[in-house]
C-alpha cells in the first residue's frame, strides 16, 4: 500500500511518531511505500532565506533559487522522516529515476509533471524488507530537480504499482460542508468530486488529493483513500475501508 504522508500530518514530534507508529502497523501486515511532502517545512527554509512564493493552482511557483531550498528542506525531511519509521530507506524522486517528470507549466518555473515511475526499484526495496520512503523531488529531462506536488508524486506511485493509497492529512477525510466534521463523505464518486471542485465545498490542499486519488484509479489503483494522520489504527483500518473517505471511480 502506498501512504502519502503530507506536511500537516507531521506539524509536532508526537504526531511524525504517531504516524510512523501507524506505518510500522501497517508494514507487519503488508509492505508498505510511504511518498512523502512538507509543505509547512519548506514555507519555514524558505522563510527563513527571505524567500518567498506564492501558488498558482494550489501548486508553489518554483523559481531556480526556491528549488534549491525545496530540495533542501525536503531531503533533510527525508532522513528525519526514514529514522521515524525504521527499517526505510530514504530517497528523493530524482534518485535512479524514481520520479521522472517534465516542465508543467514554464509559468510556474521548476515544477514538473510525472511522466514516469520505475516501479522495478520500488519492487526490488520492497522485496529486500525495506520500506522506501520517497521525497516529491522528480528528475527532469535536463537530469536536474522539479518539485512536484506531494499528492500527485504519491498517487503517480500508486498508479505504477498498481497498489491502494491512502492520503494521511490533518482532517478524517473529504467534508461536504468544511469543516463539519459531521459532513465527512464515506465515499465519493468521480463525478461527485467533480461536483465538489465545481461547487467550491472541496478546495485548497484537497483538490490534488482527491484529483491524485482519481488518477490512481484510473491507472489501476484498487483504492484510494483520504484519512487523518491523527487518528489511531487508521491505516489498518483505512486499508479495510472503515475508516476517511474513500474516492470510488
Ligand atoms: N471538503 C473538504 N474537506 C476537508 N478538508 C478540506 C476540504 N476542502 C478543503 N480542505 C482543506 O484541505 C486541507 C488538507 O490539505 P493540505 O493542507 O494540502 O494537507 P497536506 O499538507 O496534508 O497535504 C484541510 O486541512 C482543509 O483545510
Ligand atoms: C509544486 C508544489 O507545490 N510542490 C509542493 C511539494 C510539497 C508538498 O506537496 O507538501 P504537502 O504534501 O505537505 O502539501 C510544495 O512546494 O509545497
Amino acid at each position: 500500500m502506498i501512504v502519502k504522508y503530507g506536511g500537516n500530518a507531521m506539524k509536532s514530534v508526537e504526531l511524525r511518531r504517531a504516524v510512523a507508529a501507524e506505518i510500522a502497523a501497517l508494514r507487519a501486515e503488508l509492505p508498505v511505500v510511504v511518498v512523502h511532502g512538507g509543505g509547512p517545512v519548506i514555507e519555514r527554509e524558505l522563510a527563513a532565506r527571505g524567500v518567498t512564493s506564492e501558488f498558482l493552482g494550489g501548486l508553489r511557483v518554483t523559481t531556480p533559487q526556491a528549488m534549491d531550498i525545496v530540495e533542501m528542506a525536503l531531503c533533510q525531511l527525508n532522513k528525519q522522516l526514514s529514522q521515524d519509521v525504521g527499517h526505510a530507506v530514504g530517497l528523493m524522486g530524482r534518485d535512479s529515476g524514481l520520479l521522472q517528470a517534465e516542465i508543467l507549466d514554464p509559468a510556474l518555473g521548476r515544477v514538473g509533471r510525472v511522466t514516469g515511475v520505475n516501479a522495478e526499484l520500488l519492487r526490488t526495496l520492497l522485496g529486500a524488507g525495506v520500506t522506501p520512503v520517497l521525497g516529491c523531488i522528480a528528475v527532469g529531462p535536463d537530469k536536474d530537480a522539479l518539485n512536484v506536488n506531494a499528492d500527485t508524486a504519491a498517487g503517480a506511485v500508486a498508479g505504477a504499482l498498481r497498489e491502494g493509497i491512502v492520503f494521511l492529512t490533518d482532517v478524517d477525510g473529504v467534508y461536504r460542508a468544511y469543516p463539519d466534521p459531521q459532513s465527512r463523505a464515506a465515499t465519493l464518486t468521480r463525478a461527485e468530486v467533480q461536483q465538489g471542485i465545481d461547487d467550491g465545498w472541496i478546495a485548497g490542499g484537497m483538490i490534488p488529493k482527491v484529483r491524485a486519488a482519481l488518477d490512481a484509479l484510473e491507472r489501476g489503483a484498487p483504492f484510494a483513500t483520504v484519512a487523518s494522520g491523527m487518528t489511531a489504527g487508521v491505516l489498518t483500518a483505512a486499508a479495510r475501508g472503515e475508516a476517511g473517505t474513500r474516492i470510488t471511480p
